[in-house]
């Protein structure tokens, strides 16, 4: 049952520059090194990485992370307590299943035809851990021990990114969220089956995250990214040890609209598949609006403010199905 991490993985093919590389494939997808980010690198270093932060959000609007400092066992044992609990007998994920979106922990299995399964998924709350972690499941009995280290370790790299991300729009080094370290970080942890018929089966339809920005942990190729409001998808190959970092529905309003939110989905493929979402935003009830730094004559205020309550209610209305999506929704006021 364990979960091979460096299936899928592909090669770092050629050098752009000694910070910033691309893969080659159909996507090429930014490699920004976290550990240029810290206290300790210097002002050059930290500012030429802020530098390939901003061409990655406003091109792409995602980039993967390494030197990250997540050890392996951590990745691991969280991926491995996952799979475990996917594979528990039906009867006894169960008892999560619910289609309360407020729920702190919720199970869902999106069947199609024959009971065949497309996706299982199982939702929670991470932050802050101490009021969530007594929700969680205890089957597999580390669960809530492994889960909890690598949703801790996931929260710290997010915040200091969405810093990374803040100062990539000209706010300063110094810009302060208040509360983003208490903000919400929802652990959507997915799992598709063997499927490889083609054309692929989509096991998770094209959307695009809530929150700030979402750091995905993937065991093999399944992602795809789209920059044309679905018309064509390309693959998002996975990197081994490497974080996928995309852009939120709110770096969409914080921003004023000069970074996007990424369209995406995933498809079932090669083998089974574990993918771990991480989802970051301000907490329940807190609005989040357009910084006015990034307001003036020529940048008018594109978006309307919101929180992660109306995000619920606006889902669980259906207001979604077939009108428009949640940030479609909070476009042009
Ligand atoms: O499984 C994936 O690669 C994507 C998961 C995802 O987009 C989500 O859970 O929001
Ligand atoms: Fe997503």
């Amino acid at each position: 049952m364990g979960v091979n991490m460096l299936t899928g993985g592909m090669s770092v093919a050629h050098l752009r520059s000694p910070r910033i590389r691309y893969e080659a494939a159909t996507t090429q997808i930014p490699v920004i090194d976290f550990g240029l980010l810290k206290q300790q690198s210097t002002v050059t270093a930290r500012s030429a990485v802020i530098e390939d932060i901003k061409n990655a959000c406003q091109k792409l609007g995602c980039f993967h992370v390494v030197n990250h400092g997540i050890s392996k066992s951590v990745i691991s044992g969280a991926l491995e307590a996952a799979s475990s609990f996917f594979h528990l007998p039906p009867e006894k994920k169960s008892e999560f299943e619910s289609f309360d979106l407020k729920k702190p922990v919720r199970y869902e299995a999106a069947l199609q035809g024959n009971n065949n399964k497309l996706r299982l998924l199982l939702k929670h709350y991470a932050n802050p851990l101490r009021d969530w972690i007594p929700f969680w499941p205890q089957n597999p009995p580390n669960y809530r021990e492994t889960m909890g280290a690598y949703s801790k370790e996931i929260q710290q790299v997010a915040v200091q990114l969405i810093y990374a991300i803040l100062e990539s729009l000209g706010l300063g080094p110094n810009y302060h969220i208040t509360n983003l370290e208490n903000g919400m970080q929802l652990m959507a942890v997915n799992y598709y089956p063997y499927n490889n018929t083609a054309p692929h089966k989509i096991g998770l339809h094209a959307h695009t995250d809530y929150g700030f920005i979402t750091i995905l942990l993937q065991t093999c190729d399944g992602l795809q990214i789209s920059h044309n409001n679905g018309n064509t998808w390309q693959p998002v190959h996975i990197q081994p040890g490497a974080l996928h970092v995309h852009l939120g529905d709110h770096t969409e309003v914080l921003s004023n609209g000069r970074y996007k939110g990424l369209m995406h989905r995933a498809v079932l493929g090669c083998e089974e598949r574990i993918s771990m979402a991480s989802i970051h935003g301000l907490s329940m009830n807190e609005k989040v609006g357009t910084l006015k730094e990034l307001v003036d004559e020529q940048h008018p205020k594109r978006y309307r403010e919101s929180s992660f309550t109306d995000f619920l209610e606006f889902i669980s209305s259906g207001n979604n199905c077939g009108g428009k999506s949640f940030i479609q929704s909070l476009r042009n006021v």
